[in-house]
């Protein structure tokens, strides 16, 4: 069981500070006691944590009342309050007790399931035979103006920082920890009050604890003073049951909207325990998550207060009842998990960007045919050769796309290839050779004897004024050009030594590889 309950005190004394309080219900209940019959109801109002129904609890069991409880939880509308409260406010329980009625967070009621529920609170709280508590976070609200009128109220404080210590002391040793009395005290004044988060902040720090805790433990709290913590924000939202309140919460929040749907994504199965609350809340989040997107990418910022209600009060109001419980809320693991995945998230653009260009494909859409390439480069070694060549792939990106066994199998293969490329090449070359030097040799004959020949006019080949080129200009034509040919095709062959550039690349489609 969770401490804040465990320890939840039992009786008027054991509940820390709030004297007044006490003595006020005290007299209350006293007064009903000497009088009996109509008892004005009391609203005990303030902020969470404070102690408020634990106050209702410790006075009903230190006068032995049985408690009737109709939490927030609850449906409250008008039937449900007649048959409830109405009944009980009037006659004794079935134990013969005294039955003492509590309502809790009244502020809370609203919407068509609780429709009715404050007149006829109102109504049995003008004839009520019985005690009668309410408790509200805020009774300034609204609906609760034509209440007020019914009600005493008593306005409870949040708790002193002084009384705090010992409770959370008393707890630390019933649970067997050693604590430093300053770390105690550290933990008190970063509860502003709320002695419930302190309770939940002392347990999260001790369990499981094999060392002492230390100041320097609680330092590493999140800081619940400033506004805008987040952990508040998040607790608030999945424990409430108030439209407002839950709303409220990401107004002063540093951290963006975003990121406060993520935190509150990744903790409703934490607190949600039935799975149509569940679901529902998710259903909330995706609904919010729509408005989002249509502010981020249409700067649509109207939608912005759309996005915001959905997430926290949608969140929050489909609860069928509030949890109770300490819950240990966590960061969003979308986080983390997208900054280990990081890495591979920019190897994959890398590559869809690499494939996306050649084909003139969305790196989006070419991430879709990527999924194929694994397969195609686990079964079909050719296709393989002729896609990473085509697409220009690095051994690395292949090996991220499939395993390390399977590229060192192609890529063994390609070597193998341009090996006997090479040495294919080489022999055409010498052939090429020998048989420009063959024909070379012929027309050098030609040109030698012509020039013997032709002496005379004191001509030669290398400055042009060959005879043969007044003679035959055609034929030393063909000659020179097939000897530049030649010349140009030795050097192409050779700066092109991979296969890949020769290759008329904008021809090519994809079907040439299968
Ligand atoms: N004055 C107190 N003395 C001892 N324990 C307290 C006191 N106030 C609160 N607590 C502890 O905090 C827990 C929550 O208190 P409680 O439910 O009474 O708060 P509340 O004011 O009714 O809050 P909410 O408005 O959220 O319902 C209790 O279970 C109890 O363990």
């Amino acid at each position: 069981m969770e401490w804040v309950e465990k320890y939840r005190p039992k009786s008027m004394n054991d509940v820390a500070g709030q004297n007044k309080i006490k003595e006020e219900l005290t007299n209350w209940i006293e007064e009903y006691l000497q009088n009996g019959g109509y008892h004005k109801p009391l609203l005990l109002a303030g902020p969470p944590g404070c102690g408020k129904t634990t106050l209702a609890y410790a006075l009903a069991n230190d006068y032995n009342f049985e408690v009737i409880e109709l939490n927030a939880s609850d449906k409250r509308n008008k039937n449900v309050i007649q048959q409830v409260v109405g009944t009980a406010a009037v006659s004794k329980s079935l134990s013969g007790r005294r039955s003492l009625i509590i309502l809790d967070e009244v502020d809370g009621l609203s919407g068509n399931e609780d429709r009715g529920g404050v007149s006829e609170i109102i109504k049995v709280a003008k004839t009520a035979k019985n005690p009668i508590i309410l408790t509200a976070n805020d009774p300034y609200k609204l609906n609760l103006s034509s209440l007020r009128n019914s009600v005493h109220l008593v306005n409870v404080n949040s708790v002193h920082t002084n009384s705090i210590p010992p409770v959370l002391r008393r707890i630390a040793l019933q649970e067997g920890y050693e604590v430093d009395p300053k770390a105690i005290k550290m933990i008190a004044s970063h509860a502003s009050g709320d002695l419930r988060a302190a309770i939940n902040d002392l347990e999260s720090l001790l369990i499981g604890r094999t060392t002492p805790m230390e100041t320097e433990d609680v330092r590493n709290l999140a800081d619940r003073d400033s506004k805008g913590n987040i952990f508040d924000a998040v607790r608030i939202a999945l424990k409430t049951t108030h439209y407002d309140i839950a709303v409220s919460t990401s107004r002063d929040l540093k951290e963006d909207i975003g990121t406060v749907q993520e935190w509150l994504a990744e903790n409703i199965p934490r607190e949600y325990q039935k799975p149509h609350e569940i679901a529902k809340a998710y259903d909330y989040i995706s609904k919010s998550d729509i408005y989002l997107g249509r502010v981020y990418r249409r700067q649509h910022f109207g939608f912005w207060k759309y996005a915001s209600a959905l997430m926290t009060a949608g969140v929050a109001l489909s609860k069928d009842e509030k949890y109770r419980g300490f819950i240990r809320y966590s960061p969003p693991t979308i986080f983390t998990k997208l900054s280990r995945s990081k890495v591979h998230r920019q190897k994959t653009k890398a590559v869809a960007l690499k494939i996306g260009q050649k084909v003139h494909l969305s790196s989006k859409r070419a991430m879709e045919y990527m999924r194929l390439l694994p397969l195609i480069f686990e079964n079909d070694i050719d296709a393989s050769i002729g896609l990473i060549e085509y697409f220009e792939l690095t051994r690395d990106e292949v090996e991220f796309l499939s395993k390390k066994t399977i590229a060192t199998k192609i890529f063994k293969q390609i070597q193998k290839d341009e090996k006997e490329q090479a040495k294919a090449r080489k022999k055409e070359l010498k052939e090429m050779k020998k048989s420009n030097k063959e024909s070379n040799g012929e027309s050098k004959t030609t040109t030698k004897t012509k020039s013997k020949k032709d002496k005379s006019s004191n001509s030669s080949k290398e400055n042009g004024n060959s005879l043969e080129k007044f003679l035959n200009p055609t034929k030393v034509k063909k000659e020179i050009e097939i000897e530049v040919e030649t010349e140009v095709e030795i050097e192409k062959k050779e700066d092109n030594s991979d296969n890949l550039k020769n290759m008329p690349k904008s021809q090519i489609t994809l079907d040439n590889f299968f």
